[in-house]
């Protein structure tokens, strides 16, 4: 069963029809990431799982469980939307503050250790009003990791942060997901930083589901042989592109049983190379830009 799943979707604004049928999942310790162009729905997606809008129609199930009927369960979650704190609080305060305002009963972690989690240690005294963008979104994400979520929803949490912000940050959703199995999906339009950490890509346009799989689209797997692939070869590897001494693949599954045809004709692999299109690429394709 998917931790989350998100059934039949709608959300109309006035004129704007900004979800439609939305359907998407996410499964335990997986990263999924939603893509798509300013406006696509993106965020609306995730407020309406966050319970800050509420949707026209369609379901969101929490472990099973529909989620609009049981908002005790929004204490699981960690969310990083827009943040906005205090002014004239300094941050370690504002973390207090704001986990006791949402009703979180039990603040498990540390305020001082989150805020060294995110690289703000030498921040927490300070008042929120002087803090530069970059500076909120990591008080943001302090946030939304305070009470040990299961589940993390970020909206755009790439933006704005330095390098080495973006690094915490990576390894702050790559940690939560492989050791912890926290489910996370988050937007964002840095597709590199995308591909770097995500497991599955959403791509939205328009308000629909245009796009919905793993991150191994488009995988070539060329193999280098020792030698040219004759003719009588060619015939063996039917389904394979032959460029010279080199066979392309397609998928994963059949590697052994090429590598088998090709041991059996005395050609042997020297090398194993393995191509994939950019998301960046994927995206231009497929009409996101
Ligand atoms: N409060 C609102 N009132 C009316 N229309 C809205 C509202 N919020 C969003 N929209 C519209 O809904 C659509 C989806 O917007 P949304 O913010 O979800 O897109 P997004 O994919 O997150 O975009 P971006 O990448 O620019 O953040 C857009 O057409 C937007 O103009």
């Amino acid at each position: 069963m998917p931790l989350l799943e998100v059934k039949n979707l709608s959300k109309s604004y006035a004129n704007v029809d900004a979800l439609i049928k939305m359907d998407i999942s996410v499964n335990v310790g997986e990263i999924v990431a939603l893509i798509g162009k300013n406006g696509a729905g993106k965020t609306t997606l995730l407020n309406c799982i966050a319970g800050n809008i509420y949707p026209t129609g369609g379901n969101i199930l929490y472990k099973g469980e529909t989620l609009l009927q049981k908002e005790s369960k929004l204490n699981e979650f960690g969310i990083l939307i827009e943040p906005t704190f205090i002014p004239y609080m300094n941050a370690a305060d504002n973390l207090s503050i704001l986990l006791k305002a949402a009703g979180v009963k039990s603040v498990k972690k540390n305020v001082e250790d989150i805020l060294k989690l995110v690289g703000l240690e030498n921040k927490k005294k300070e008042k929120t009003k002087a803090f530069s963008f970059g500076m909120c979104q990591r008080l943001g994400l302090a946030q939304a990791l305070l009470n040990e979520p299961q589940f993390l929803i970020l909206d755009e949490p790439f933006v704005g942060l330095d390098p080495t912000g973006k690094a915490i940050l990576k390894n702050i959703i790559l940690q939560k997901a492989r050791e912890e199995k926290v489910g996370i999906l988050f937007s964002s339009h840095d597709l590199e930083d995308v591909e770097e950490i995500c497991d599955r890509v959403v791509l939205i346009e328009n308000g629909r589901k245009k796009y919905d799989g793993v991150m191994d689209y488009d995988k070539k797997y060329i193999l280098k042989c020792d030698k040219n692939i004759d003719e009588d070869t060619k015939r063996i590897l039917l389904n394979c592109n032959i460029k010279g001494k080199e066979v392309i693949v397609d998928h994963a599954k059949e590697l052994g049983i090429i590598f088998k045809k090709l041991d059996e004709v005395g050609i042997n692999v020297i090398d194993l190379e393995i191509k994939q299109r950019s998301l960046y690429d994927f995206f231009k394709q497929e009409g996101g830009e």
